[in-house]
Parts: structure tokens; sequence; C-alpha cells
């Protein structure tokens, strides 16, 4: 049982209709209780459990700090499992402030990131793949992400998980039938049957692999860096992209200094896109900094859209950028389409081995044929919701299963060479183990306060 109580504002900060502080744990009710008034002078204790209830919140010194409904939420019956109280006040820095304090003030701590679905993990009310999708839900900018997100909050993953390690838990057991009755049931049969059990656990864990890598890159988004030279057009095609004007354009080279981030949707896909400064030699200590940017950008991306300006002559700078990003998967995007060209398509083709679409960013022509090019290069062309019953999206359920495989591949092995049931069994605890750091089953203490440190504050 978690002995303390903690505090935090569940909302984003600044102006907006109402904010929520949230209070979590034995002390809830008492904390609340001497600073709300009701208009019936109704105790806390005296109103119902999951119900709402109008109020005054008041300070020490006993003034009205704001007129408020207060959430009464009663163990176990809560998110995080514990007393759980939700003050929602007027939206605005100065009330939700002088609330969280006055909580605050009464033996009562900050939560830290993540708190309140750590202690709904603890409690039991979710398993740890469900309270990761709680993040994700949070962090989703498209469809497809949400989508993903809320049907691993729904505990879809960890429910093919569980059906997974309960196969494993099967075949142990008849292990240990083999060993604890040997003339019984150790026979070639019991081996063959294992085995078989064992392919199927395999096909499971392999089926649920193959959505990692696209899963990831609904989650995350697509990691894009726009690189060139000055003036091709860069900030122009962030802009495009975007269907706004995000980025400043100029007819000055070296305009970008700083990087610009974006999101963009790309029919349900998030891009993460970047704007760079122009790619050359330069003595301008400020544009030198954004160059040496940007080749850093390039090394973290997941891919680099190249401009060229069709409308200037091929020069050895676009051989040397190109050198720059040869082991990237990558774009090469000739622009200004709309002016008459200097640069022919295919004698580009002939010095790239990547994809060259031509495109006018000025005049958005080409732009759909880019996005979709960008999908297919990911092999995410087409999908759709229906392809995706399980998602894997987290690089740590992927590489559990990863090791989970390994495992079991042992396994398989140990048993097909004759090796000791005994010794077999130690791979497919192993797997079994791997398998449950996913839902959390299996996993430290120590490595559990991590995942959650990484979560908002309030959540
Ligand atoms: N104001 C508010 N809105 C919110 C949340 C919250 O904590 N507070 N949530 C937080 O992220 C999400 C909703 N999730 C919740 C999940 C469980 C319970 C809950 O009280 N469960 C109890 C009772 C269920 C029932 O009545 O049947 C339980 O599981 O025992 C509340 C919110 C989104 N919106
Ligand atoms: N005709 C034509 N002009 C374009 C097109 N795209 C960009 N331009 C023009 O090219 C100039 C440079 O565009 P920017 O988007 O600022 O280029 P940039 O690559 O971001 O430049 P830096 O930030 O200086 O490196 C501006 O005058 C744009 O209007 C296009 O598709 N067609
Ligand atoms: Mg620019």
């Amino acid at each position: 049982m978690i002995e303390d109580t903690i505090a935090a504002i569940g909302t984003a900060l600044g102006q907006s209709g109402i904010a929520i502080v949230r209070v979590s744990g034995p002390k809830s009710l008492d904390v609340i209780d001497e600073h709300l008034k009701t208009p019936r002078n109704t105790s806390i204790y005296d109103l119902d459990k999951n119900t709402i209830n109008y109020g005054h919140f008041y300070s020490k010194s006993g003034e009205v700090i704001d007129e408020v409904l207060v959430s009464v939420f009663k163990a176990p019956y809560s998110y995080t499992g514990e007393d759980v109280i939700e003050v929602n006040c007027h939206g605005g820095q100065i009330p939700i402030k002088k609330i969280l304090t006055t909580i605050l003030d009464s033996e009562i701590r900050l939560a830290e990131p993540g708190e309140f679905t750590k202690r709904a993990f603890l409690n039991g009310k979710l398993d740890l793949s469900q309270a990761e999708a709680v993040m994700d839900l949070i962090s989703a900018k498209t469809d497809l992400s949400h989508n993903v997100a809320n049907k691993q909050a729904a505990g879809q993953v960890s429910h093919e998980i569980n059906i997974v390690r309960d196969k494993l838990l099967e075949v142990l057991a008849n292990i240990e039938a083999t060993i604890d009755y040997p003339d019984e049931f150790f026979d070639d049969i019991s081996v063959d049957k294992m085995v078989e059990k064992l392919q199927n656990v395999k096909e499971s864990i392999n089926k649920l692999l193959k959505t990692a890598s696209t899963g990831k890159l609904v989650r995350e988004g697509i990691k894009t860096v726009i690189i060139g030279e000055p003036n091709v057009g860069k900030s122009s095609l962030l802009n495009a992209l975007t269907k706004e004007d995000r980025a400043i354009v100029t007819d000055v080279p070296g305009t970008t200094r700083d990087v610009l981030q974006e999101n963009i949707n790309v029919r349900g896909v998030p891009l993460v896109i970047l704007d760079t400064a122009g790619i050359r030699e330069t003595k301008d200590k400020v544009e030198k900094i954004g160059v040496e940017r940007t080749k850093e950008y390039i090394n973290t991306s997941d891919l680099v859209l190249y401009v060229l300006d069709g409308s200037q002559n091929w020069t050895k700078e676009n051989e040397l950028i190109l050198n720059l990003i040869k082991n990237k998967p990558r774009i090469v995007i000739v622009n200004k389409s709309d002016l008459s060209s200097k640069m022919d398509k295919k004698d580009i083709k002939n010095k790239v081995d990547c994809k060259v679409l031509s495109v006018s960013a000025e005049k958005r022509l080409g732009i759909e044929t880019l996005e979709e090019t960008i999908l297919n290069l990911f092999e995410i062309g087409d999908i759709n919701d229906n392809t995706f019953d399980v998602t894997i999206s987290n690089l740590r359920h992927e590489l559990a299963l990863k090791e989970a495989l390994k495992h079991i591949n042992e396994s398989i092995n140990g048993l097909k060479h004759q090796n000791p049931v005994d010794i077999v069994s130690i791979d497919i605890r192993e797997a079994w183990q791997y398998l449950g750091k996913i839902t959390g089953d299996s996993l430290s203490r120590n490595l559990i306060d991590e995942i959650f440190s990484r979560f908002c504050l309030g959540k």
C-alpha cells in the first residue's frame, strides 16, 4: 500500500475554460474537506463516490480562491485505485496555482511525472503496456497514431502477449511432467508436440514483430530533414508540405538560420519535419553553426529530402551533398519545376540511386506524389486501420519480443537435438520472462520507475 498522497495540475497551463488539480492517496479526502464548502455544508466524507459536487475552495486564511466543482472517487474505484479528488476550477494560471499550493501545504507532495499512472499500474488498474499507451494517447498527432495507442490502451497488446505467455507455460508444464514421470511422457511424440507449440509461439511473435517498424513510425513520426543549398526552396517545400506559411521564405540566400521543426500528417502517418539552413561553405558565423547543425540532423533523421533548384545548373557541391547522405533513406527533389529547367531529371537519375521527383514548392505542384513516395519508401503506402489489429509501436516492446524469439529458437533447436528437457526449459522460461517485460509482469522496480519518469507532469 502506498502511504503518501500526491497532487498535481492535470491540465495544460495557460488560459482555458477550466483547469483540474488532481489529488491521489489516503489524505485526499482530508485535505479537500478542509478547504471545500458546499452550499449545504456537506462533509466530503458524506458525498457519494463517483460524483461531482459544486462548492467554493477556500485558502488557509479563509478567503475564497475559486468557485469549483469537485469530483470524488473512493478507493479502489478510481483511476489510480486510491482515493482521488479532482478540483475543477476556472482556467488560467492563478486559481489553479493557488489551489495546488493550498493543497501541497498539508502533508501532500507534488506528484512526479507519470506518478498517477504509475500508481494505477502498481494498484493493478493497468498493465505496463496500457500505461505506456496512455502516454502515447497524449502525444498522438494523427488519427492513425491515436488509433494504435487506443488499441494498446484497451489492452490489445497485453492480450496477445498473455496468450503467447500462456502457451509457453503449457510447454513448461509438459516439461515438468516429463521430468517427474520420465517413462510415461518422455517419448518422441511429446517432444514433437512441444516443438509444434513452440513453432506456433514463434509465428505469433514474428507476426507481432512484423508490425513494429511501421508501428514505431506511426507512434514517433518519420524524422525528416530538408536539406540543400541556399535559396533552392527548402523553406518553401516545408510550407507546401504543412500547407501553411510557417517558414520564412525570401530570395536572399541564407534566410533560414535556425532549424525549424513542424509536425505534419501524411495520410495518418506523422512526419516530424525539419527545415534547415542551406549547406554551403560560409564565413558568416551564425550561418556556419546552422550548417554544422544540419549535418547533425542528417545523422539522426529517418529520411532526408534533398532539394535542388531545377532552374540552376548541376554543380560539384551537389555531388558533395549527395555523398553526405548516401547511407540515408533519401529523396532528391528538383524544385522550381514551374521555371525553365536546366537540370534534366533523367540526367540526375543517372547520378543518384534514389527517387528523383520534380516539384514546384511555390505553385504546390508534385506535393502529393512526394507524400506518396515517402510512404512507399517506408512501405506504408496503403495502411488502413483493419490491417493493424495489434501493432507493436514501442521500441521497448520490440526489443523484448526479439529477445524472447531468440530464446524460443534456442529451445526449438535444443528439443530437436534431444538436449535434456530441463536445459531446454531454461530458454522457455527466459522467453516467458522477456514477454512479461512488455506487460510489466517481470520488470524490476528501477526499470518501472525509469519508464514512468518519462511521462508528463500530472499524468
Ligand atoms: N477528469 C479526468 N478526466 C480523465 C481522466 C482522469 O483521471 N480525470 N483520465 C485519466 O487518465 C481519463 C479517463 N480514465 C479513467 C479511468 C478510470 C477511472 C475510474 O475512476 N475508474 C474506476 C471506476 C470505474 C467505474 O465507475 O466503473 C475503476 O476503475 O475502478 C477514471 C478515469 C481521461 N479523462
Ligand atoms: N519559381 C519558383 N520559385 C521558388 C519555388 N520555391 C521557392 N522559390 C523561391 O526561391 C527563393 C528561395 O526560397 P526559400 O524557400 O526561402 O529557399 P531556402 O532553400 O529555404 O533558402 P535558405 O533558407 O536561404 O537556405 C524564394 O524567392 C522563393 O519564392 C518554386 O517552386 N518556383
Ligand atoms: Mg530557408
